[in-house]
């Protein structure tokens, strides 16, 4: 229970009615979740205004009500209080609520199109590692110290962020890192986090269906930068033709990493295996057990963020050769005659060009790379064709196949992907919208040494058709087909 006041204070309140020092249960911006002595903020979506759902809130319960629109015959016996912009205020409410647990933590916060679950959950072990207690907010799971809880988003709503930061207080934690989504930051999920830091990684193709234009999306994460306080480190990719665009206006310590110009953080990737490779750090030989040039350049990020949080620069290079690959990033399996296969998370252009370019520096003689990729559906159509075009560009045969289709029809995500697939290319391409048969076909169609790139779906375990959620795991489905326990 909170006085309403509290959950208020440094808001700007346009008018109030009723007493404001009422005791508040819960705070709630979803009506259907609201009960008895909540108070409920009315915010404006993407698909509906919240507002339409005052009465109801109040029907369960609610004792007050935030809202940007008074609506005709409030009812007397419930505080109304008006602001200028629920959403941004909604993360700051929420933070009041939970006692501000941010400025509690060392926060990071992690953004860019590629490569955020890999920096955060590598810096979340990492942490570990160095015997912390710490916090992880991402798209595989939120952990609080070694507690696991179910990821409902990448970044989730405003409310969720700060119960969860609130238990990792609790439970002891000092750190906390956490993805920053483009849509998280464009929704003001992160209002009312107290930030120390924030990593940008790249920006490339995707997420159009909801930003609409490359600049849109460009200006979301921009905002992140832009709001970050003084106290905080700005740390970016210099390789990124974006990554500086970001600093430009950023109140924060300016902080770069690269693997190709002078920055704050450099190495030089100075071998490419299978299963590892060796980094030169300032002079210093690091072997580390990644594949894929862009790795070298997420580990730069994780160790340029370690050491801004003041670890010890020998402790990180140990670390780096500790750490492996993140669920369904990168993982190797091999079958007992020695085909190989990739499972990765890469769902688009960019991640599908990076992950068989990090394939191709790897192969020894001339075996063959098939990949089997797919599109989701309900998300950006036009990465679509941009995917097909690069697996093809890559690999010496691709089975387009279903990811996770949702409300769409999987042939048209197909044809959508097939629009992109020259007609001197069209020998190197099947179809198959059965994702299990898809891989099937690809384990049959490679020899002992053949590389098998299974994109898209990484660690998810589940393929969504239509509103149903079935299991599915790449891993298993391979290790299944392959004969592996
Ligand atoms: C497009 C989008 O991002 N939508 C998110 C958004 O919902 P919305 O704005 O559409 O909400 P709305 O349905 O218009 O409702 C508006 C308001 O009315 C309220 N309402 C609504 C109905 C009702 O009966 N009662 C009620 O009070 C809602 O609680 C809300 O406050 O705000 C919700 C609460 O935070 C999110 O759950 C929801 O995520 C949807 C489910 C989603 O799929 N989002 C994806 C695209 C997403 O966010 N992905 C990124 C990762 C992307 C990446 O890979 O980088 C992520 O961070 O996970
Ligand atoms: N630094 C990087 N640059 C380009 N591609 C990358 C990078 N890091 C990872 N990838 C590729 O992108 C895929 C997704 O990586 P990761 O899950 O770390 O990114 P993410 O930003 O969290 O993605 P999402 O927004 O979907 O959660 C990987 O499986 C890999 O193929
Ligand atoms: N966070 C991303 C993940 C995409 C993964 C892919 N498997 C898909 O379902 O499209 C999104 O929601 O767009
Ligand atoms: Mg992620």
């Amino acid at each position: 229970m909170k006085p309403l006041k509290d959950i208020l204070a440094g808001i700007g309140l346009l008018e109030t009615r009723g007493d404001l020092s009422v005791q508040v249960r819960s705070i709630q911006f979803d009506s259907r979740k609201v009960e008895a002595g909540d108070l409920f903020v009315a915010v404006k979506g993407t698909h509906v205004d919240g507002h339409q759902y005052i009465a109801k809130a109040i029907q369960l319960g609610a004792v007050a009500v935030v809202c940007e629109d008074v609506p005709e015959n409030f009812p007397s016996g419930v505080v109304l209080v008006k602001i200028e912009n629920t959403q941004i205020n909604f993360g700051k409410m929420a933070a009041a609520f939970y006692n501000n647990p941010s400025t509690n933590l060392k926060v990071v916060g992690v953004t860019g199109t590629n490569g955020k679950t890999t920096i955060a959950s590598l810096l979340y072990k990492t942490f570990c590692l160095l015997g912390y207690k710490v916090g992880l907010i991402s798209t595989i799971k939120y952990y609080v110290g070694e507690d696991e809880f179910h990821a409902t988003h990448t970044t989730p709503d405003a409310l969720q962020i700060q119960e969860l930061m609130a238990k990792m207080v609790d439970a002891g934690c000092e750190y906390c890192f956490m993805e920053v989504s483009s849509h998280a930051i464009d929704q003001d999920r992160i209002s009312g986090i107290d930030f120390d830091g924030g990593i940008f990684t790249n920006l490339t193709h995707d997420h159009l269906d909801y930003h609409k234009t490359f600049a849109e999306y460009l200006k979301a994460k921009k905002k992140f930068f832009d709001q970050l306080p003084s106290t905080a480190f700005a740390l970016t990719n210099a390789d990124d033709k974006n990554g500086m665009v970001m600093l430009q206006n950023t109140k924060a310590a300016k902080q770069t990493y690269s693997l190709r110009s002078l920055a704050n953080f450099h190495c030089k990737v100075l071998e490419k295996h299978f299963d590892g490779m060796l980094l030169s750090i300032d002079g210093q030989e690091v072997w580390t057990h990644f594949t894929g040039v862009f790795n070298a350049s997420n580990l730069m990020a994780v160790m340029g963020a370690t050491l801004l949080l003041g670890v010890d620069r020998d402790e990180i290079l140990r670390i780096l050769s500790e750490l492996r690959p993140v669920s369904g990033r990168f993982e190797i399996l091999r079958s007992p005659e020695g085909k190989y296969a990739v499972v990765d998370y890469a769902h688009t252009p960019d991640a599908i060009q990076n992950v068989l370019s990090g394939i191709a520096e790897i192969r020894t003689g001339n075996e063959q790379v098939i990949t089997v990729v797919g599109a989701g559906g309900d998300r950006d159509k036009t990465k679509r064709p941009e995917m097909a075009q690069e697996a093809v560009r890559l690999s010496d045969k691709v089975i387009l196949t279903s990811d996770n289709p949702r409300s769409e029809e999987p042939e048209q995500i197909l044809a959508d992907m097939e629009a992109g697939i020259e007609a001197h290319q069209k020998h190197k391409v099947l179809s198959i919208v059965n994702r299990k048969e898809a891989i099937k076909t690809a384990c049959m169609l490679a020899k002992p040494g053949d590389i098998i790139l299974v994109a898209g779906k990484g660690h998810e375990d589940y393929q969504e058709i239509k509103g149903v959620k079935y299991h599915f795991d790449d891993k298993e489905v391979i290790n299944e087909i392959f004969g592996n326990n």
